[in-house]
Order: C-alpha cells, then sequence, then structure tokens
C-alpha cells in the first residue's frame, strides 16, 4: 500500500465567493489530469465553498473547510457544523490549525471532538500540529507534538485513522519565510509516523497509522517544495501564502508532484 501525495491550499480568509470560485476554475484548468496518487486541495473560506465546489465539479480537485464546529447544531452563534460542510460537498477539514489554537483557544480536547464530527460524516481530517518558537528553542518540540497527537487521535477509529491527514506547521514557519529545513521537516515527520502507530492497538490500526499522510506546511514555495517533497517521510504540502496567486500555486504543485 503507498502514501499518496496531497497538496492542500489554506486560502485562510482570503477571496471573496466570487474570486474562489474563478481562481479554483483556473487552478483545475491549468492542472489538466492529476497523476493516480496525487491530490490537490482547495479549502476557501466559508462563504465560497460552495461556488468553489460548483466549479470543480467534473475535476479531481478536493474541497476543504478550514475549521468545523464538534456539535451538529444548536446555538452556536458563528459556528459551522460538520453535516453542513458536508451539505456543501467538502472532503476534508482542516482541524486544529495553530492560528484557531491561538486565536480561538482551541485546546487539544476540542480539536478531538472536531475530529470525530467530521468522521462521523464522512469526511477526511488534516489535523495540524505544530511547536512554536520558543517551544523549539527550549527542546520541547518532539515533546509537544507527541502530546498534540495521542490527544487528537485518543479512541479513533479504524475508519478515522483511514482518513486522517497530519500537517507538521511549526508556528515560527507560517508566513514568516522562514521554512524549516528539509533534515528537521523529515526528523519530525519521521517521528509523527512512529508516534501516531504506537497511539494504536491493533495491527491493522498500526499499519494504518504508518500509511497516513503527512504534510509539510510553513512558507511552502514553488522554490522549496521539490526539497521538501524528496524527503522519505513528507507527502505534501499545506500551503498558505503562495496558494493565493493561482499560477503561483500551480507552479508549486507541478514542482511538487514533478509534473
Ligand atoms: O499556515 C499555513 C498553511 O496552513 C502556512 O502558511 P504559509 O504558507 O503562508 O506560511
Amino acid at each position: 500500500m503507498d502514501r499518496k501525495q496531497l497538496i492542500v491550499a489554506n486560502w485562510k480568509m482570503h477571496k471573496t465567493p466570487a474570486e474562489a470560485a474563478e481562481d479554483a476554475a483556473a487552478i483545475a484548468t491549468a492542472l489538466g489530469r492529476l497523476p493516480d496518487h496525487s491530490s490537490v486541495a482547495l479549502a476557501p473560506p466559508f462563504p465560497a465553498l460552495v461556488p468553489v465546489r460548483e466549479r470543480l465539479a467534473q475535476t479531481q480537485l478536493l474541497l476543504a473547510a478550514q475549521n468545523v464546529h464538534s456539535e451538529a447544531q444548536g446555538a452556536f452563534t458563528g459556528e459551522v457544523s460538520a453535516p453542513m460542510l458536508k451539505a456543501c460537498g467538502c472532503d476534508l477539514i482542516i482541524v486544529g490549525h495553530s492560528e484557531r489554537r491561538a486565536m480561538a483557544n482551541e485546546s487539544d480536547a476540542m480539536v478531538q471532538a472536531k475530529m470525530k464530527a467530521a468522521f462521523q460524516h464522512e469526511m477526511g481530517v488534516i489535523l495540524c500540529i505544530g511547536e512554536s518558537d520558543s517551544q523549539r528553542n527550549e527542546g520541547q518540540t518532539f515533546k509537544v507534538l507527541d502530546k498534540q497527537v495521542r490527544e487528537a487521535v485518543k479512541g479513533l477509529s479504524v475508519t478515522g485513522v483511514n482518513s486522517l491527514v497530519l500537517a507538521y506547521e511549526p508556528i515560527w514557519a507560517i508566513g514568516t519565510g522562514k521554512t524549516a529545513s528539509v533534515d528537521q521537516v523529515q526528523e519530525v515527520h519521521a517521528f509523527l509516523r512512529e508516534t501516531l502507530a504506537d497511539c494504536f492497538q491493533t495491527g491493522l490500526e498500526k499499519d494504518l497509522a504508518k500509511q497516513t499522510e503527512i504534510l509539510y506546511g510553513g512558507s511552502v514555495k514553488p522554490s522549496n517544495i521539490k526539497d521538501l517533497m524528496s524527503m522519505k517521510d513528507v507527502d505534501g504540502a499545506l500551503v498558505g501564502g503562495a496558494s493565493l496567486n493561482p499560477e503561483t500555486f500551480v507552479s508549486l504543485i507541478r514542482n511538487g508532484f514533478d509534473l
């Protein structure tokens, strides 16, 4: 069983629905048919999900949401639930992004509940984890990541493991232009693969955990994606800034997938 390659555009709080739909169509047209085992997903802001989905019909591109609430419905002003995102045509949900952990105080327990909601409604999860600058400088990187992974996947079913993608995003590398070195990234990804397998008991779960795609995120650009993806345990990227311009993002994908 081979791992797949995946490159995801996280558009964060950028683009109106019309702009997002136009850019999605431009990306899909420029890419054409993708090789087997290589996928691309777009994560626009909530209001753009449906228009982007419409433009992605008949294409292989996947649609991702940037967040989800753990409950299916209720008095949660400003929140969006998993069944709503499913109805918008989402394939994946980004959960636990460091910006949400910092801005909205999302705890590991909340992240876990959000993941469960996504799986219950048959969507995949891109689980973001990563250490801060001070945690790395204090030698806490592996301890922090170990806790984030273990707390998030506690009680996860086989189906859950099967629908999980990890995204290692060191906070100090997000939007800073400071990319982690390929050796730093490989070291962390290998650690994450082992840690994830160690979270499960059965052979099947452990095998699935070892096959989990692990993406890197943090100042990924067309110029560094090839080197990052040449590392053994790097299966793709979660891209912020360099995904906003369709031409730049398409060239990043071409370099990453060797197209
Ligand atoms: O946070 C990120 C993707 O989720 C990374 O953002 P940048 O690519 O802008 O550093």
